[in-house]
């Protein structure tokens, strides 16, 4: 499991995010939400390593992070492809780093999500939403035994969505352990297992858990309990 123990971390030696404290079991799926500016994608920084925690730290399986690093998959929330790679040279290096991977499952999913006549393009020549694909494509590629995910359903057209939806799930029931952060609180509802909350900076608890967990949660929709703990209307 994805264990963040107590970790605070910002940037130039100001906090921007502290004390967050919460786990990611294998086989299931986390939302982080919070208001723009909360601290999401700082927190998500901290785990992928792109940012060192000032304090706490982050455990993997119960090991140190570093040792572990290798099976995290990381999907940020604006493409970060290669400009001078097309994208059959962005997945041959992919297959090539992680020799597991399967022809047969690339093959499948460059027809699914509709990539194929896309291969010889380098990364500006492409949507935003496609980029996106292409990006999600590359972590799954990996089979990750954890998937970070920042803002993936925004770029994304219904049908990328619902097919990024359907890999998510498959993941999970293969045992990865997903975070995701996002704003649209009806597909984390339906989606995840647990949600995070932070606001400005801070995680909030819920009846005095560091997460709530969607299936105990009994006032109304977790927009409303959202709303309720941020104090907002
Ligand atoms: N590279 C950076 N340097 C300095 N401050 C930063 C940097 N990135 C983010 N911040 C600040 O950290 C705070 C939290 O930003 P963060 O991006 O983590 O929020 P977020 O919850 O992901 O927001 P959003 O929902 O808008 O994406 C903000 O005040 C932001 O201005």
């Amino acid at each position: 499991m994805l264990t963040l123990n107590h970790i605070s971390g910002g940037y130039l030696r100001k906090p921007i995010v502290e004390d967050i404290h919460f786990q990611v079991d294998y086989g299931e799926i986390v939302a982080l939400v919070g208001l723009n500016g909360a601290g999401k994608s700082t927190t998500l920084r901290l785990i992928t390593g792109t940012l060192r925690p000032m304090s706490g730290d982050i455990t993997l399986n119960g090991h140190e992070w570093l040792k572990e690093r290798g099976s995290m998959a990381h999907i940020p929330d604006t493409p970060q492809l290669y400009p001078n790679l097309t994208i059959k040279e962005h997945l041959d290096f992919i297959m090539r780093l992680y020799p597991n991977s399967s022809v047969d499952y690339l093959n499948k999913q460059l027809e699914r999500y509709s990539l194929l006549p896309h291969l010889e393009k380098y990364p500006y020549a492409l949507s935003k939403g496609t980029q996106q694909k292409v990006s999600i494509l590359l972590a799954l590629l990996t089979n990750p035994h954890y998937l970070i995910v920042d803002e993936p359903f925004m770029g994304l057209d219904p049908i990328g969505l619902s097919l990024f939806l359907e890999d998510l799930h498959q993941l999970k029931e293969k045992g990865t352990a997903i975070l995701l952060s996002t704003h649209l609180l009806a597909i984390a509802e339906d989606l995840c297992d647990r949600v995070v909350i932070i606001n400005k900076g801070k995680q909030l608890k819920y009846n005095g858990n560091p997460s709530i967990h969607l299936k105990e949660m009994k006032a109304g929709s977790l927009q409303s309990v959202f709303f309720s703990m941020i104090g907002e209307k």
